[in-house]
């Protein structure tokens, strides 16, 4: 279990993040909704170690995790945009993900990607679905995705669901996207961050209470 706590954090002297808490069980999908600007990639970023917070206490299993998440190898982390270098190919990310060309093949049977392709090659979207299928394929434990679903096409959006479902079995994913019908039907377990605080979601109506979609647009 991921355990986050007490976020607090600062750009400058304007707080953006007042004492957030989440919790991310094994085995399940955590979504995390709010509108634009909110703080919801501040939070992931701070989850993952990339970015400093004045206050943090994050718990794996219960022990307070003191180093930064990402030096330990526990977990993954697909930012809001496109992050594999143009030079690399297909093959050597499949590589540094530890992900095999076999399951690389088995799921993009359609596109039928050449290996040796790089990513500076390859179109917005399906760079981002290959970027996403590598976060979610990858053996850690701890899968932080940051918008997945945008960029890529309805079809995409569906198989990137499926993959979802299927890797959580052994996995902490914790996701966030504004195609909010795609978090809630994905996630186990919502947070929505208003005013810099995190308020867990009980009925998707909370949703409309806390005005984050317009009444009855459920
Ligand atoms: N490096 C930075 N310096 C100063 N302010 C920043 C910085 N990065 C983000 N912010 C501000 O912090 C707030 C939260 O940004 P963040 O990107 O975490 O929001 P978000 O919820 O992911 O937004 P979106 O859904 O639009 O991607 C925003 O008001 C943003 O302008």
């Amino acid at each position: 279990m991921l355990e986050v706590d007490n976020v607090e954090k600062y750009y400058d002297s304007v707080q953006i993040l007042y004492g957030v808490y989440l919790k991310a069980e094994e085995g399940q999908v955590t979504g995390i909704l709010g509108s634009n600007g909110c703080g919801k990639s501040t939070l992931l970023k701070i989850i993952f170690g990339t970015l400093r917070s004045k206050y943090k206490l994050i718990k794996i299993d219960g022990n307070v995790l003191h180093k930064k998440m990402y030096t330990t190898g526990i977990a993954k982390y697909l930012p809001q945009h496109n992050f594999i270098p143009d030079f690399l190919s297909i093959r050597k990310a499949l590589k540094l993900y530890g992900v095999t060309e076999t399951d690389f093949k088995a799921f993009f049977v359609e596109e039928d990607f050449d290996l040796t392709q790089k990513f500076g090659k390859l179109s917005g979207g399906q760079r981002r679905i290959v970027e996403v299928f590598l976060t979610l394929k990858t053996p850690s434990r701890i899968i932080l995705l940051d918008e997945p679903f945008s960029h890529i096409a309805p079809i995409q959006i569906e198989r990137i669901k499926e993959l979802i479902q299927l890797q959580k079995q052994h996995k902490i994913i914790l996701i966030t996207d504004h195609f909010y019908r795609e978090i809630t039907e994905v996630s186990d377990a919502i947070y929505l961050i208003k005013n810099g605080s995190s308020k867990r979601v009980q009925q998707l109506t909370d949703l409309e209470d806390y005005k984050y979609i317009s009444e009855g647009s459920l």
